[in-house]
């Protein structure tokens, strides 16, 4: 059996920050994970490289589950993004380890494929509807079957999920929190017409989802899913925070509007309430924010008794290797709902080969041994880490509010 004998973390920016961990095995075996938290990376690097590296060495490389244990419960002080972040790279390492010694792709570890392929969604935005709506028919000429509809708001300078690239986002835009203006009432009153004029255009065989980005109140969200059921959006994502997982059930009384939540958890006991009471249809904890696979794996078992479907996030400060990780996972896995697909930029793909590919609104893993990916560490070189935050919002009156 293959044994740990090094492990070493590679902080690159190419054109965004990106955490990789890399375990070297006595056979000459490497796995790689993502270790990517945007805007706290070196949290995780350090986290990682100071204190569950050297409990890592010497170990069994096919002790997946045990090494989760020692990891999170060894750890004492559980949970949180930072050390669940730290996990998910190691397990992602594993996975990728044990593939590559059985010769097989990681989803064929799983239990093999539940579909043909998985269903990704593009991300169509614009200052305006009708540029958002211009974007969305360019992605739909893409074949791609679900896109998210994001547009600015008239009266306020920026807002989420609306970049100045039609294709790249990336909100982590400066060496200090850039300060956002937000308007509850202004953005209220436009992603009903959004959503009104992008049926009109890209008709009803498409999915369209949006994303409220916690800006909502519990009481607001069930009145704006009120006003898109017309339109039959597939889901309305992060609609208030959720820290308090009651606050959906008040969502869930005002409106039919289907409800996706999770890309900021780390584990199961962040969704337990919302999924068991059913007050959500899609869960988006994702591989590098919640312990990896193999704890995905257990949301998503529990999710299942539900019949709440997975969402992965997949944005571009994931990197290439989370993305093929999240392949795997969503190739297998028996309640798959939805992959979301920010491409990365051309400079990243070069950093980190994969074996994923994209056709026709559709994704796939590939059946190269282990997750299908590396990182290019002489390219990774090149490029220094820099500092970089997320926005955070304010509303108009300078209350700090949620980004
Ligand atoms: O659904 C999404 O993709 C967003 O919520 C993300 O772009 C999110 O804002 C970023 O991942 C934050 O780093
Ligand atoms: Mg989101």
């Amino acid at each position: 059996m293959p044994r740990i004998v090094s492990a070493r973390v590679i902080v690159t920016c190419p054109g965004r920050n990106f955490v990789t961990l890399r375990i070297e095995c006595d056979d000459g075996t490497t796995g790689v994970g993502d270790a990517t938290l945007n805007g706290r990376e070196l949290s995780v690097a350090s986290y990682l490289a100071d204190h569950v590296v050297p409990l890592l060495i010497g170990r069994d490389a096919h002790r997946i589950e045990d090494i989760w244990q020692y990891l999170y419960r060894g750890a004492y002080w559980r949970r949180g993004p930072v050390t669940m972040t730290a996990i998910a790279a190691v397990d992602m390492a594993l996975w990728d380890i044990k593939g590559k010694v059985a010769g097989l792709p990681v989803y064929q570890l799983l239990g093999g494929a539940s579909r043909e392929g998985v269903m990704v969604y593009g991300h169509a935005n614009g200052a305006t509807i009708d540029d958002t709506i211009e974007a969305a028919l360019d992605y739909q000429r893409q074949g791609y079957k679900a896109i998210r509809l994001q547009c600015g708001v008239p009266g306020m300078a920026s807002t989420y999920g609306v970049s100045k690239d039609r294709y790249f986002y990336e909100p982590a835009d400066a060496d200090l929190p850039s300060e956002n203006v937000w308007s509850t009432s202004k953005y209220l009153r436009v992603v009903p017409e959004l959503f009104e004029r992008a049926r009109e255009a890209l008709g009803w065989d498409v999915h369209l989802l949006h994303d409220i980005h916690h800006r909502l109140t519990p009481i607001e969200a069930g009145r704006l899913g009120k006003d898109l059921e017309p339109y039959r959006p597939f889901w309305l994502e992060d609609a208030t925070p959720a820290e308090n997982q009651e606050a959906f059930r008040l969502i869930r009384q005002h409106t039919t509007a289907p409800l996706a939540v999770g890309e900021i958890f780390n584990s199961i006991w962040d969704a337990k309430e919302l999924i068991e009471n059913q007050l959500i249809d899609y869960i988006r904890a994702t591989v590098v924010h919640a312990g990896g696979i193999t704890h995905l794996r257990r949301i998503a078992a529990l999710a299942d008794l539900y019949q709440v479907r997975t969402g992965c996030h997949g944005a571009t400060d994931l990197s290439p290797v989370c993305m093929a990780a999240a392949l795997h996972f969503d190739l297998s896995v028996p309640n798959f709902g939805i992959q979301e697909y920010m491409r990365h930029t051309a400079e990243t793909d070069a950093v980190f080969p994969h074996a994923y590919t994209f056709s026709d609104g559709m994704m796939h893993p590939g059946d190269a041994p282990g997750l299908g990916v590396d990182i290019d560490e002489e390219l990774a070189k090149g490029y220094e880490y820099r500092r970089a935050y997320l926005p955070v919002n304010r509303l108009e009156d300078g209350t700090l509010w949620n980004w």
